[in-house]
């Protein structure tokens, strides 16, 4: 329209007009012809950069096969809930390495851990096995326990395990608790290791000393009064120390206390101890053994270390009995019944007055009304200056562990006797 109207106004011998004709030819398309060119180089640039960027974020997603998606949370989401187990994928397992530095520090080297002994018993979270574990020199190879998680796992399991490991870590030592050596997380099969307690837990030591046997590996198979309280005051540390840090054990019993060659007493079966620390409380569906729960906890109520008072005095019912079930003449279901009641376990014919006062204190039903751990090991170390330490405690009739676990109300899988001892 603009040439037309130009063409229209000039003449032929009109030299502006020409001039400007030529103009609008030479300068303007050009113009728009380089700012397109430069547009579409400036995309291709940027398309290129975009690619070697990305090539930088996956250095072998060109030149390797491709790596299968990892199993990831939104797996579980979608409904197939926590407790499925599948076959995770190293890649998972890498990523919550990622997430827990802290396990680093506690790596074992697989091959320092050069054969598995036995397999002890299957623990909560699998099998618990004995093994060697080489220390750089062949001399000092020893023996440690392996917690190993069951295979396939759930994230969450996997989760859980790691959680348990830096539990451990966050408590640190005590005599008085099982130790924690070490790990191996970076990939599977997982495991925790742990000190070996050989001489395994008391309440097999307290039905082994109703036998003939004198000493095994050098431990005495003989508990005197005085051993008693040595034994119970070690838990009591240990008690102390979990009181400390705001927590408590939850299920204090002779199963769950390890024992060495000096009579050194461990508290194991830290599970319960585990949850109030994550959540505050025992939230478990796990059982425990009702015959050892203190009315709170049967009757569901918030509970604390005085929970483990009460259990603390089934253990020294446990002791003084070498190792009868609580409240013989009551089913396990009945048992809070029996305590609404107001009724308590009468006095051992082999436990003493002092001893079986001990026992009623913790026993008490309001658990203000019961003394603390310190309280109660301070009354020990009273008692134990004028214990009997000749008289061997004794009982004649030997263990059947059917029958046992019924009228205690465990599990018979759930007791790690070995049957040769028995
Ligand atoms: N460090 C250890 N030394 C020797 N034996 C052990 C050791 N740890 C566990 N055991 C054996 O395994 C049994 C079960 O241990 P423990 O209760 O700690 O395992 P768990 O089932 O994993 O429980 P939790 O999850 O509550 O810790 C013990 O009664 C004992 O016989």
């Amino acid at each position: 329209m603009g040439m037309t109207r130009m063409l229209l106004e000039c003449s032929l011998s009109d030299k502006l007009c020409v001039i400007q004709e030529k103009q609008y030819e030479v300068i303007i398309v050009p113009t728009f012809l380089v700012t397109i060119f430069l547009i579409l180089l400036g995309v291709i640039l940027w398309l290129f950069i975009r690619e070697q960027r990305t090539q930088q974020h996956h250095p072998g997603s060109r030149d390797t096969a491709p790596v299968p998606p990892s199993r990831d949370l939104s797996w579980e989401a979608a409904g197939h809930g926590g407790n499925v187990a599948l076959p995770l994928k190293e890649t998972s397992v890498e990523n919550f390495l990622g997430a827990t530095p802290a396990l680093a520090k506690l790596q074992v080297p697989r091959e320092q851990l050069s054969e598995v002994v036995e397999q002890i018993c299957n623990g909560s979270y699998g099998p618990i096995l004995r093994a060697n574990m080489n220390t750089g020199d062949a001399s000092k190879s020893k023996s440690v326990i392996l917690k190993a998680l069951k295979e396939p796992a759930g994230l969450h399991e996997v989760q859980d395990f790691l959680g348990r490991i830096q539990f451990h870590q966050y408590l640190g030592k005590h005599k008085n608790l099982v130790q924690l050596e070490g790990c191996c997380t970076e990939k599977l099969p997982l495991y925790m290791v742990l000190e070996d307690v050989v001489h395994g837990d008391l309440l097999n030591f307290l039905w082994t000393c109703r036998r003939d046997v004198m000493t095994m590996d050098g431990l005495l198979y003989d508990l005197t009064e005085k051993q008693v309280y040595h034994i119970g005051k070690q838990v009591l540390l240990a008690l102390e120390f979990l009181q400390d840090k705001h927590l408590f054990h939850g299920d204090v019993a002779a199963r769950n206390i390890l024992i060495q060659t000096d009579l050194t007493a461990k508290l194991c079966g830290l599970g319960l101890a585990y949850e109030v620390y994550t959540r505050g409380a025992i939230s478990s569906t796990q059982t425990i053994p009702l015959k050892w729960l203190a009315p709170e906890r049967l009757l569901l109520r918030p509970a604390g270390i005085r929970a483990d008072v009460w259990s603390f005095g089934i253990l020294l019912y446990e002791m003084v009995t070498l190792g009868a079930p609580p409240y013989p003449e009551v089913p396990p279901a009945s048992i809070l019944q029996h305590l609404q009641k107001r009724k308590i376990m009468k006095r051992p014919s082999s436990c003493t007055r002092t001893m079986y006062g001990i026992m009623k204190s913790c026993w008490r039903w309001h658990e203000a009304g019961r003394p603390s751990p310190r309280e109660l090991r301070l009354r020990l170390e009273v008692a134990i200056k004028t214990a009997d330490d000749k008289a061997v405690l004794q009982v004649p009739e030997l263990v059947v562990p059917e029958l046992y676990a019924a009228v205690a109300g465990i599990r018979v899988e759930s007791l790690f006797y070995n049957y040769s001892m028995l």
